[in-house]
């Protein structure tokens, strides 16, 4: 070796001559050669890599060995208005079980929406997953909203899934598939109910932490059995409704006052069959597209509500254009004292959510229960009625003699084998004064001692029956 140096410091001194030259590359060559050999017998072959990997990333941060593939999972397939990608969504409950424990940048939270804590990979953290002796590496692309670079093309936010080229074919067939049934058992697992809200156009997830159920409803017994007994047959009946060619689906109709249970009957409903809501604003849908985006979001074993279905514009406004125009595209608007305004709108029309239910689209998935609530049947677009979209009809009226007991057995814990002495007074004046569970309930939470309550509850019936009010609905059921 110190032969070696002689010659490269002897031909730098005689450097002049094109032999010279030649003399130093040599030199230079074997020297090189040498050291590489030494240093292969000395370092060990992973250190040697981690150090050329590092030198790699540190001189050219962007540079990807070219034999690594990247696969990037859009939140949104097809750009910002685009269908939400449940490739997306798996990823983003998978990762967070695959961080190391030796992480550097992590998001978490505690939401009021949520039971435990919230854990997502930071766009700063790698995540390593090794699945069939192979190793993926996952990271968070915020998009170029959030990002400082707004150069990127790609707005939004992503995962990137690297791997080496080899590794194309077990991605595809198996690496995918495996995150997509971890996912489907980490739900099955995970026995919380979700209520889905709309956020800017697309659902935003919460726990449905309601804790109204079929027993604590205070309905009339038939009318609970009725019920139930339906939302069984309809689990039951996969083959049968595709036996008959129908979609599977069902829809209900529940309407009654403000406080008879409406919303604590989806809920019961949800809670029953495990199923998760998705809660439909449609005063916030501003175009057909959104609408059919946000149901095609919508994932099966789950109950999309439609609340006040009579206070929605567009229902009331497609009833006037018929009324007066005939069935056109044309939105009429009367103000009050001027004469009716016609305008073209840009919003959803009732035909698209009638598509929905029962054209082309309501196909879509499976399991899905649909329902819409009013407190104002005869307001209802006649079209919704229409027998096949809402398959039953759900009066939920006044609270009679029959559902107090319930009410009174969660309230006081009355069991309803010892009826307290002043339950026929009260029944007797329930059958004869239309209050709602919802004041009945308020009246009963004002004490724990069930005389009170109860003897409270006795005189302020009395005085609503006195005031002379009268009975004048009866609890009906239509299938
Ligand atoms: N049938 C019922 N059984 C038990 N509790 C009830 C019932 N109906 C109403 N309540 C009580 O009244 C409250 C309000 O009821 P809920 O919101 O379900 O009524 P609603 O018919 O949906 O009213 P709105 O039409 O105003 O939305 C509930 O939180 C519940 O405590």
């Amino acid at each position: 070796m110190s032969s070696y140096m002689a010659s490269l410091s002897s031909s730098f001194t005689n450097f002049r001559s094109a032999s010279s030259w030649f003399e130093v590359y040599a030199a230079f060559s074997t020297l090189m050669i040498i050291l590489r050999t030494a240093v292969n017998d000395i370092v060990p072959e992973k250190l040697r890599s981690s150090i050329a990997r590092k030198l790699e990333s540190f001189f050219f941060p962007t540079h990807k060995p070219n034999n690594l593939v990247s696969i990037r999972i859009n939140q949104r397939w097809d750009g910002q208005h685009g269908e939400h990608n449940e490739l997306y969504n798996a990823a983003s409950k998978y990762l967070p079980t695959r961080i190391s424990e030796t992480y550097k940048a992590l998001r978490l939270a505690k939401l009021n929406s949520h039971k435990g804590l919230m854990l997502a990979i930071d766009a700063n953290q790698e995540v390593i997953d090794e699945f069939e002796g192979i190793r993926y590496t996952w990271t968070l692309d915020l998009g170029s909203d959030q990002n400082a670079d707004s150069s990127k093309s790609d707005k939004d936010p992503a995962f990137v899934l690297n791997f080496n080229e080899k590794h194309r074919d077990t991605v595809m067939k198996r690496y995918i598939p495996h995150l997509l049934a971890t996912c489907e058992a980490m739900d099955a697992a995970d026995m919380s109910i979700k209520i889905f809200s709309m956020a800017h156009g697309y659902w935003n997830e919460s726990e449905l932490c309601h804790p109204a159920t079929l027993d604590t409803l205070a309905l009339d017994p038939e009318l609970k059995r009725t019920i139930v007994d339906d939302l069984d047959r309809f689990l039951k009946r996969k083959e049968f409704y595709k036996k008959v060619g129908k979609p599977w689906k069902r829809g209900y109709l529940l309407y009654g006052p403000p406080g008879t249970g409406k919303s604590s009957l989806i809920a019961a409903i949800a809670n029953y069959l495990k199923f998760n809501v998705y809660d439909l604003e449609l005063d916030s849908i501003t175009s057909n597209e959104s609408l059919m985006l946000l149901m095609r979001s919508t994932t099966s074993r789950s109950i999309i509500v439609i609340e006040d279905i009579d206070c929605n514009k567009e229902v009331h406004v497609r009833r006037r254009q018929q009324e007066d125009f005939g069935d056109t595209d044309i939105e009429s608007v009367q103000h009050d004292d001027a004469a009716p305004e016609i305008i073209k709108v840009d919003k959803f029309t009732l035909s698209a959510l009638l598509n929905y239910m029962d054209g082309l689209w309501s196909g879509y998935g499976e399991e899905r229960i649909i329902i819409f609530t009013t407190n104002h049947k005869d307001k209802i677009d006649p079209a919704l009625l229409r027998p096949g979209r809402m398959d039953m009809h759900i009066h939920l009226s006044f609270l009679r003699a029959k559902a107090f007991r319930i009410l009174a057995s969660n309230y006081l814990d009355i069991p309803g084998d010892q009826p307290h002495p002043l339950f026929q007074e009260i029944e007797d004046l329930l059958d004869t004064t239309d209050v709602t569970p919802a004041v009945v309930a308020e009246q009963l939470i004002r004490s724990e001692d069930p005389d009170v309550a109860l003897d409270g509850l006795f005189k302020f019936l009395q005085e609503i029956h006195n005031s002379g009010k009268s009975r004048d609905s009866a609890e009906t059921l239509e299938i």
